[in-house]
């Protein structure tokens, strides 16, 4: 056994000693609901790691902490799964004050340490183990900053419907997103029973996704559930995105099973109302497995923070590497591969287009951020008011134009 200390009886009595912090480094064997929620073997580990790096603050004197994964945010609660069942829960104020500081903010997906008197809403996150994913976007509206829309995904389904929503280039948008995540993308063409010629848009989008797995479904007519379920099944997080409309929320009720979402519970709750619940909440798979569905959306601004736009142009990457200038932009250079490779059809002009529109999208961001960061260190008194609609407004507003 790797860890002796990792089955000390965590959720059972709650010992009240200090020892707990240091002991109490995981799940009994014999308690699931945590492993049902996603909680697998690396988690101990990651748990381990992280109660050995906290001190033992106000809250957990009286009580041990414990795990528990987020699976809805209400803005100044969190739905979470502990294991006595669904409980609110809050940020203790250190962390509060650590997140006003520019620290971390919890997300849907993260698995945390809390602590727990029992009572339904007295619950306080204290801290959140190191993050195997992170889906995020450039936040909407015109701020620098990342959103998070999910985190430690196995899986994520890039949905797009099979009608006159399906639009390669977006789904190329996506993918960059997904690359970046750390997280496993898998495009869901949804509505296949809209369409004539599923074999053609699959062929089409295998084209523009190399190396990603493509799967038509409807859910209309109950076609490729098994396809959706290699990767919905116990232990792992699969988490949707695309365009509002595309059919996730159907996917989602059609792989739980269930005709409403069931978030009844927490809902009845929730003072913020059932437009907020019914959108990034984390469900449960009947045969084990969870699935988070996420807000449709309007425009999607990418937060590239690693190779994601490397890895969805992977194919013009390597034709680049062999044109003759080195820095060649594929315009009208000598010797430029990548234009031969247009020109004898193995690779699309217009995604060439939209690679260097994804890189002016990306140098934007990179530009307006450090803007924004050279102004918050000055007075901000004289800080030029901020355009109202940047460039790259426009472009994302191109790519999404169609959708609702
Ligand atoms: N024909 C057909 N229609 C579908 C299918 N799946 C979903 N729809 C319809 O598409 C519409 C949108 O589906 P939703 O599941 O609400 O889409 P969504 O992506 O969750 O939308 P947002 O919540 O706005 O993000 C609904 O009217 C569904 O009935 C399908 O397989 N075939
Ligand atoms: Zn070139």
């Amino acid at each position: 056994m790797l860890f002796p200390a990792v089955f000390l009886c965590l959720f059972g009595e709650v010992e009240n000693d200090l020892r707990t912090k240091s002991e109490n480094g995981g799940l009994p064997l014999n308690n699931n609901r945590l492993e049902q929620w996603g909680w697998a073997e690396e988690w101990n580990k990651k748990w381990i790691k992280t109660i050995e790096s906290m001190s033992v603050e106000e809250e957990a004197i009286t009580a041990a902490y414990e795990p528990a994964r987020i699976i809805a945010d209400y803005g100044q609660k969190f739905g979470v799964i502990t294991a006595e069942g669904r409980r609110f829960a809050s940020l203790t104020g250190k962390f509060r004050q650590r997140q006003e500081a520019g620290g971390m903010k919890p997300g849907v997906g993260d698995f945390i340490v809390i602590t727990s008197h029992g009572a339904q809403d007295d619950v306080k996150v204290h801290e959140v183990l190191e993050r195997s994913s992170i889906i995020a976007r450039q936040a909407a509206g015109n701020e620098t900053k990342e959103q998070i829309i999910a985190t430690n995904v196995n899986t994520l389904f890039i949905v797009c419907a099979l009608n006159k929503d399906y639009n390669v280039r977006r789904l190329e948008r996506y993918l960059i997103l997904a690359w970046n995540s750390g997280a496993n993308p898998v495009i869901v063409l949804s509505k296949s029973d809209l369409n004539d010629d599923v074999a053609f848009r699959l062929a089409e989008t295998d084209e523009i996704a190399p190396g990603v797995p493509v799967i038509a479904v409807s859910a209309k007519l109950g076609i490729g559930k098994d396809l959706l379920d290699q990767y919905a099944c116990p232990g792992q997080t699969v988490a949707l995105i695309g365009s509002s409309g595309s059919g996730k929320s159907t996917i989602i009720n059609w792989l739980t099973g269930q005709e409403e979402q069931i978030t009844q519970e927490v809902r009845d709750d929730d003072s913020r109302g059932r437009h907020t619940t019914t959108h990034r909440e984390l469900f449960l798979l009947p045969d084990g497995g969870v699935i988070i569905d996420t807000p449709g959306m309007r425009e999607l601004s990418i937060w590239d923070d690693g190779d994601g736009i490397a890895r969805t142009f992977d194919d013009i990457e390597q034709w680049a590497k062999q044109c003759y200038f080195d820095d060649c932009q594929h315009g009208r250079e000598k010797g430029c591969a990548v234009r031969e490779a247009i020109e004898t059809g193995t690779v699309d002009a217009s995604r060439l287009t939209n690679y260097h529109k994804m890189q002016r999208e990306i140098a934007y961001q990179l530009r307006k951020e450090a803007e924004v960061s050279k102004r918050n260190s000055k007075s901000t008194k004289n800080a030029p008011r901020r355009k109202k609609r940047g460039e790259w407004r426009a472009e994302v507003e191109e790519d999404f134009g169609a959708s609702k």
